[in-house]
């Protein structure tokens, strides 16, 4: 099959988590790190080629610049149909971007006259009801988003967080549309396009909400939003039963969980591991200070502590007072730097110390270390949880799970240990 669709996600997580809602549809995707080189011709097998960036954060017009040549590589080089435009299912964004002026900018380059924004993904408790975003039941706002050490969430109504983000117009197809069928759907869209709003947001509540989505917009040049459409997409496209994705672990597995999302379930699932596992918590202070001692001394700990039946864990993840208290003593940008830094580090030098498995907790964090054991393509595998699939780079033996600071359940850190071959 032609490649239909070429992904590019502003962050690793999301990447993983897209990639795996594909091929759990039967779908070949493949995954790459980073902005292809333009010469690089795309000669292999794909239905889906999905591209991660770390654009999520970058000053705006550095988001646009990488977002535009990914987008045109996956068209003039892999042939991509489709460009979809991944981002947060929280709709993480900053009031100066990058959801709006990237849309804008994939517009212009793909000429779309108007861009669906559909980041409900019901399997995680994401929904969109006349415009407002919910997670698990509570507004973006107060689900305790508004903490976030990067991109506090300010509003719930998409339409509101897309203002200082954008001249273009934006509206709201509500449910009540999006259940009357794809056909209606499509209607609206178009009537929509027509009175000149660019950017369409689209409500689900449920899987089968997508579907009609899916129906509706799957041959539009351009979408944007999370896994749930993507997945949605990549089962109208699908002719197989489910793929499992299986691969094989590394057979000496050297594992180790790193942990840079502060996100309200990501502190629940540090704490209930750290009461049963080796974990150890970053000294932001040392991180900033930048001693390579500090990294060799992290390196030792987690040496030391990896003969346990529980892969040990290093974390920088906090609540949100004492992360506030973190901000204001060294800044919020460069704290969240050091941060990202250390992790970095730390990843390449267990990385030369033969760990080959890395659970990651955090999308920037994720970016960071990914980017630092130098991953070229990864194969996707079997879902941990909803989202989260294990990933592998098999020219270097390496095993990923890159979670998203919100997904999974409590219980997550142990779950991703327990896979099977
Ligand atoms: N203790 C801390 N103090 C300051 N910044 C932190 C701390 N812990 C994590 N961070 C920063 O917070 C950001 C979390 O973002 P990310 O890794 O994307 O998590 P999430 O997936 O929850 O969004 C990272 O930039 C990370 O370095
Ligand atoms: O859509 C989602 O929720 C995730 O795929 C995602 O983008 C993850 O971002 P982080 O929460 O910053 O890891």
């Amino acid at each position: 099959m032609a490649l239909l669709t070429g992904v590019i996600a502003d962050d690793f997580t999301g990447a993983t988590d897209i990639a795996g809602f594909v091929a759990q549809q039967g779908l070949q995707v493949a995954l790459l790190p980073g902005v292809p080189s333009p010469d690089a011709r795309w000669q292999d097998d794909a239905d889906v080629i999905v591209i991660s960036l770390k654009s999520r954060s970058l000053p705006a017009e550095e988001a646009i610049r990488q977002t535009l040549c990914c987008a045109q590589w996956l068209t003039e080089s892999a042939g991509a149909r489709q460009i979809y435009f991944k981002y947060c299912s929280t709709f993480d964004s900053t009031p100066d971007g990058n959801i709006g002026p990237v849309s804008d900018a994939l517009m212009a380059q793909t000429s779309c006259r108007a861009i669906i924004h559909s980041p409900a993904l019901p399997q995680n408790g994401r929904t969109l009801v006349h415009g407002h975003l919910f997670v698990n039941g509570a507004l973006l706002n107060q689900s305790g988003m508004e903490n976030h050490p990067i991109n506090p969430m300010w509003d719930a109504r998409l339409v509101e967080l897309l203002k200082p983000q954008t001249d273009g117009k934006a509206a709201v197809i509500d449910l009540v549309t999006v259940r009357a069928g794809s056909a209606a759907l499509r209607a609206r869209y178009q009537a929509l396009a027509d009175q000149g709003f660019r950017h369409i947001v689209v409500d689900a509540l449920t899987e089968d909400d997508l579907a009609i989505q899916a129906a509706a917009f799957g041959d539009l040049p351009l979408l944007a939003g999370g896994s749930g459409l993507g997945g949605a997409l990549a089962a109208r496209a699908s002719t197989q039963a489910t793929a499992d994705g299986r691969f094989t672990f590394p057979e000496d597995k050297k594992a180790v969980v790193l942990s840079g999302s502060c996100s309200v379930m990501t502190n629940r699932q540090v704490n209930a591991y750290k009461a049963q596992a080796p974990a150890l918590a970053l000294d932001v202070a040392s991180c900033i200070s930048d001693d390579p001692q500090y990294i060799a001394t992290l390196a030792d700990w987690v040496e030391a502590h990896s003969g346990s039946a529980l892969a040990p864990l290093v974390y920088a993840t906090q609540p949100p007072e004492q992360l506030k208290a973190t901000q204001q003593r060294f800044g919020e940008r460069a704290a969240s730097a050091a941060v990202e830094r250390t992790f970095a580090q730390l990843a390449t030098r267990l990385r030369e110390r033969g760990f080959n498995t890395f659970i990651v907790a955090g999308g920037e964090t994720s970016g960071t270390t990914v980017d630092a054991l130098k991953v070229k393509r990864l194969k996707v595998g079997r879902p941990i949880v909803p989202g989260v699939p294990w990933v592998q780079d098999s020219a270097q033996q390496l095993s990923l799970a890159l979670k998203s600071g919100n997904f999974g359940d409590e219980d997550f850190f142990f779950r991703a240990q327990e896979y099977q071959a």
